[in-house]
């Protein structure tokens, strides 16, 4: 059954998740290292966050959520959702806390509240950023950190997703949404894009607009999640940004059509003011059809996703970055049609092959009962003659990723996030 908001929230930053798991070992230092790493008794003022989140918890039920734009398209998506499917019985999911009421959180006492949670887990992989300025221009602006992630539902994971060689206990939501979110400080990025959340509401929402983002939820209509008992709600894709360094100009839930009919996926697009330099910039976030025999159904979404990003970008004036779990290999369709878009899209994670010109060898490595699944199905598009990327976060090596491949006790999902570096080309 559906939980209640109430009881999630109270346990948002719990401390004593049961040790499971593995030996203790070190976990090792990242971008912002905090001071320290080893397990220590809450500080006062996390008390005071946690206590902040359960005042958060109880008006859960009473405050719709409320967020520029786009609120009134995604009230009006969830409520045709909850007039017309499973999730009907399950109204909660609908409401979040009041971003004005929340206290802000430093993300190195968040990172350090992860890691105490963590702290029987082994140590968090090390994954360096590639350098590739040599394709950047000069910027007196700071670059533009970008993060494409599907993070794995957590009713898949649990209930369809049919991990075997995951063990159960490494997919706990309370240890592994800590180390979600010890991957998303770790990297710090700017906008942030997600597939397949479905704890948004009661995790992400209140946490990363106490970080200072700004966030956007489309669920699917009829996301498989509902169909798992237990469920948190249907998943959906997140897009956030930073506040301090965006303003939202404009914003758009997009039910993505192939051949006319209306289909389970979505997208979320919306055109951003960056605060430093005033220059304007798209962002979207999609998850297409999953599985084989599905190659033309995630072509014609691909092609209607490009249709709204020409209107949205005004033909390619706006600059525009696009990320996703296209569920799609380099070879399909929805991928060429992506690379030879007249809105002149280049795929970032390319700049990391030798000649620039070749996927990654995956994106997720997982073992299914119908055997291993090794692909490249994430990426990340960027309008070539107007955004250079600067850098890039390498992959996993499979040493690292082991035998068992993801999600696994070190990695919480079956898909690796990729994040970029981002600067604007000299306007012409
Ligand atoms: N009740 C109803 O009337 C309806 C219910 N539904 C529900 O929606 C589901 C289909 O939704 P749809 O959005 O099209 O789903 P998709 O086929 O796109 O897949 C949904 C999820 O399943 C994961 N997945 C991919 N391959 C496999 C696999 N081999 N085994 C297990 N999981 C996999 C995908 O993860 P990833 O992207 O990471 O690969 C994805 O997140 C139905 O199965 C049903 O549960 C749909 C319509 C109507
Ligand atoms: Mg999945």
């Amino acid at each position: 059954m559906y939980q209640s908001p109430r009881r999630l929230c109270s346990a948002l930053l719990q401390r004593d998740a049961p040790g499971l798991c593995r030996p203790p070992g070190p976990r090792p230092r990242l971008r912002s290292p905090p001071p320290a790493t080893a397990p220590r008794p809450a500080s006062p003022r996390l008390l005071a966050a946690a206590s902040a989140a359960r005042g958060v918890a109880r008006c859960c039920f009473r405050t719709v959520y409320s967020m520029g734009n786009g609120t009134s398209r995604l009230y009006s998506a969830l409520a045709k959702t909850l007039n017309s499917s499973a999730a009907s019985q399950h109204p909660e999911y609908l409401v979040a806390p009041d971003p004005e009421h929340l206290e802000p959180i430093d993300p190195k006492e968040l990172l350090e509240e992860c890691r105490a949670v963590l702290h029987t887990r082994p140590p968090r992989f090390q994954r360096d950023f590639v350098d590739l300025r040599a394709d950047c221009p000069s910027s007196h602006h700071p670059p533009i950190r970008v993060m494409q992630w599907n993070i794995l539902a957590q009713a898949l994971g649990e209930g369809k997703d049919n991990f075997v060689q995951c063990p159960i206990e490494a997919l706990k939501w309370e240890e592994r949404k800590c180390l979600i979110l010890e991957e998303i400080l770790a990297y710090q990025p700017d906008i942030l894009c997600l597939q397949e959340v479905d704890h948004y509401f009661d995790t992400f929402h209140p946490l990363l607009s106490r970080l200072g983002y700004q966030g956007t939820f489309f669920p699917k209509p009829w996301s498989p999640c509902l169909d798992v008992e237990h469920n948190n709600g249907p998943d959906g894709c997140a897009l956030f940004f930073l506040q301090n360094r965006f303003k939202l100009v404009n914003s758009a839930n997009i039910r993505l059509t192939a051949m006319t009919l209306k289909t389970n996926q979505v997208a979320i697009a919306q055109t951003l003011e960056c605060k430093e330099s005033s220059r304007q910039l798209c962002i979207a976030v999609t998850h297409l059809k999953a599985r084989t025999g599905w190659e033309r159904f995630r072509s014609a979404q691909g092609c209607d996703l490009l249709q709204n990003l020409q209107n949205i970008t005004q033909g390619a004036k706006i600059p525009l970055i696009v990320c996703g779990d296209f569920n799609a290999e380099p070879t399909e369709e929805v991928y060429k049609h992506f690379a030879s878009s007249s809105l002149n899209l280049n795929s970032a994670y390319k700049l990391l092959s030798a000649d620039g010109q070749s996927e990654p060898p995956y994106t997720t490595w997982k073992i299914r009962t119908s055997g291993e699944c090794r692909h490249t199905l994430d990426y990340i598009w960027y309008s070539k003659h107007a955004l250079s990327v600067c850098s890039a976060l390498d992959l996993l090596t499979e040493e690292q990723i082991g035998p068992n491949r993801l999600p696994s006790f070190n990695y919480p999902s079956d898909h690796l996030s990729l994040v970029c570096d981002f600067s604007f080309n000299e306007e012409p």
